[in-house]
């Protein structure tokens, strides 16, 4: 298992910088480098990380995804005069060229391949390159918005070529499309032939027997500022419709941002309704992030409202791809505030340290939501998990376009404000939370013939005089029975030092698992003001635990009764409850997820009932996205001769990995119906379970 966080930045990145007046360029300027490394300096981040010297890439690495004739030419910027450089500029959109450019921009590629080197020979688990100028944008033979070269592409085409790495997710969270990554593998001959189409001939009628079991491919997803292409690069083809050409189809994800001013909850609800389970599907092996922070608040370009504590949650919830091959390349990101805290976010989760609560999650925006339906319904088709999404209807879709290049220019929606206005409107937000490691990562309460798995801390069973007092009267029957009392009041002093960030996360193997978890509920300390509970397997919950909304269960087994619903005591019915892998992920990515960030627990209980069925690698990537709640503060609750589940409970809660599940078939119908008619009844109450837009108020 590899460990360690790969940090890879030269100073040389620095040294060009726009020689002319340019209104576009003045933005991308060598301070976005240096801010952001002296930010994880200073945040004793930097020297938590493995540093990794960066290294040019060689011509043939670049070629990898660039023209000759382009290479060539831009070997000649160095000797430039400035006149030249200006003239050689001009063929391109948005981007400067300087006598030192060529130089960095081998470095920007070359870091690249060095994190990709590291993360694919176990050297570290995942890392970050900071690099100067970024490369999204850049084309095989053009340069465009600040770009030269296109390292992430580049990093892509060099890991299935180096490392025969079959499937390659691409991430690209930067606020402006990278157009150039996904013309590179939107119609790359080689490399986008869909998720393992197998094409048989038949040699008898001399057709050509060939099998084209081609899993290479690459999963383009980004989402970008777009207002009905009105924004830069005002590319048709940046719009949700594009989604790969031929076998490439369902391969390019675009998600357009329609209006500026989008919020974490915007941002979350395209991971759970889009980004997770369509990745989950494709299951890749390696994960690659354009790591653009124009698309956080403060930001001239994206505009947008999202704050820097995002991108721990955005990071975390990729971690658990992959195995946790996680590369993320600095892209975009233009305010020289929040583009230090959210390169900080993002290390300090590639480090493993607790997450930060997201406050005041709402649902997403009309406008996202009219993207967010429009986008699942391009791309139902071709993805399983997608496949049951609903039709946008016009009633309910008013996305409009102003196709520039036919000349037809819809009337433009005013604005309340002005262009000068919105700019001038200054942005405030709180610095994001410290994020202290608790000193016992994870503790466990066993029985004593159960050894303690390594790295975890056994907390000895004891009778809390206080404590027991309290369950006393509540736990009547129990009171005889002093292993059962020792195993409850120690479970509630571990949740009290919980609370005290002493302890991240526990587990227990305990000789009733509904009665551990009412035990705990009901003597939490007041201040802790609401406790998700989890509940993977069938069994009896007593509803009437769900009281004031302090606690919200959510139960996904086979035998759920549905007519119990309520807000918070949510049941989910799986046709062949927890062991169909697909169908349980289903709701784990679009009920759990969006419900828990808007609930936004202090505690997590994770309950594993008796004879659940959940195989092992579902639970571990259960276990690993909870700790997406309550800054990772989670019980684990197993019945007593589970005694196999402790080992790999503790992985996770140590911050291991979750194993990448095999690529997914497509959920069974009865199950995606289940989640689906669950989302849709439970929408008015939670709105980040929302998707189609007719139900905005
Ligand atoms: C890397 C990037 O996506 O932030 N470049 C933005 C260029 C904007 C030109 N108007
Ligand atoms: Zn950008």
């Amino acid at each position: 298992m590899a460990h360690g966080t790969a940090l890879i930045y030269d100073e040389e990145m620095t040294k060009y910088k726009l020689l002319w007046v340019d209104p576009a360029c003045k933005i991308e300027v060598p301070e976005r480098l240096s801010v952001s490394y002296e930010a994880l300096v200073r945040n004793g981040l930097a020297d938590r990380c493995v540093s990794i010297p960066v290294r040019e890439a060689t011509d043939a690495e670049i070629l990898l995804v660039h023209s000759d004739e382009y290479l060539e030419a831009v070997k000649k910027t160095p000797y430039m005069t400035l006149e030249d450089l200006k003239e050689f500029t001009l063929q391109f959109g948005d981007v400067y060229f300087h006598p030192n450019i060529y130089r960095c921009a081998k470095l920007a590629a070359g870091s690249a391949l060095q994190l990709v080197d590291s993360v694919m020979m176990e050297r570290v688990r995942n890392g970050m390159a900071l690099v100067r100028p970024p490369g999204h944008h850049s084309m095989r033979s053009a340069a465009s918005g600040f770009c030269v070269f296109n390292n992430v592409a580049i990093a892509a085409r060099y890991a299935k070529q180096k490392y025969g790495v079959k499937r390659v997710l691409i991430v690209d969270w930067d606020i402006h499309h990278g157009q150039g990554v996904q013309y590179c593998f939107e119609d790359d001959p080689r490399g986008v032939f869909g998720k393992g189409r197998i094409i048989f001939g038949c040699l008898k009628c001399n057709i050509l027997v060939f099998v084209l079991f081609i899993f290479n491919s690459v999963l383009y997803f980004s989402w970008h500022r777009y207002e009905h292409q009105k924004f830069w690069p005002q590319l048709r083809e940046s719009d949700y419709d594009s989604v790969g050409k031929e076998k490439g189809a369902g391969f390019n994800i675009n998600l357009p941002w329609n209006q500026v001013g989008m919020e974490n909850s915007d941002y979350l609800s395209v991971f759970c309704h889009v980004l997770l389970p369509v990745a989950y599907e494709f299951c890749p092996d390696l994960v690659l992030v354009c790591a653009g922070f124009d698309s956080a608040i403060g930001d001239p370009e994206g505009e947008m409202c999202a704050t820097p504590d995002i991108f721990a949650h955005l990071t975390h919830l990729l971690m658990n791809l992959a195995g946790g091959r996680l590369c993320a390349v600095l892209e975009g990101g233009y305010n020289l505030t929040s583009l230090p805290q959210s390169v900080c976010q993002t290390v300090q989760t590639l480090l493993g340290d607790p997450l930060p609560q997201l406050a005041n999650l709402s649902g997403p925006c009309r406008s996202a939501l009219e993207s967010l339906q429009c986008l699942r319904s391009a791309q139902k088709q071709y993805w399983g998990s997608l496949k049951h999404t609903a039709s946008p209807t016009a009633a309910n879709i008013s996305t409009k376009r102003i196709r520039i290049a036919e000349g037809e220019v819809e009337e433009e929606e005013k604005t309340e404000l002005g262009e000068e206005e919105k700019n001038s409107e200054e942005k405030v937000w709180h610095e994001p939370p410290k994020r202290p490691c608790p000193p016992i990562r994870a503790a466990s309460v066993l029985p004593d013939d159960v050894a303690c798995p390594d790295g975890c801390k056994r907390i000895t069973k004891d009778i809390h005089p206080l404590v027991v007092s309290r369950l006393k009267d509540h736990l009547v029957q129990e009171a005889e029975d002093g292993d059962a009392l020792a195993t409850f009041s120690t479970l509630v002093s571990l949740v009290q030092k919980m609370e005290k960030n002493e302890v991240g996360s526990g587990l227990a193997l305990v000789g009733d698992v509904i009665k551990a978890m009412m035990c705990v509920v009901q003597h939490v300390s007041p201040d802790l003001n609401r406790v998700l509970v989890v509940c993977v397997g069938n069994g009896k919950i007593p509803s009437h635990i769900s009281r004031d909304g302090k606690v919200l269960v959510l139960q996904i087994s086979s035998d759920a009764s549905e007519e119990q619903q309520s807000k918070h005591y949510i049941s989910v019915c799986l046709q062949k409850g927890c062991c169909n892998t697909s169908g349980f992920m289903q709701a784990v990515l679009g009920l759990l997820l969006p419900v828990g960030y808007e609930y936004n627990p202090d505690l997590v209980v994770l309950v594993r009932m008796p004879d659940s069925g959940v195989c092992d690698v579902v639970w571990k990537q259960l276990t690993g996205l909870l700790q997406s709640f309550a800054k990772g503060h989670t019980l684990v609750l197993m019945q007593e001769k589970e005694n196999s589940c402790v080992g790999p409970t503790a992985s996770i809660l140590l911050g291991d990995p979750a194993p990448p599940l095999e690529t997914l078939q497509a959920p069974d119908r009865e199950d995606v119906d289940a989640v689906e008619r669950l989302r849709r009844r439970l929408q008015a109450d939670w709105k980040l379970l929302q998707t189609t837009s007719e139900y905005t108020s």
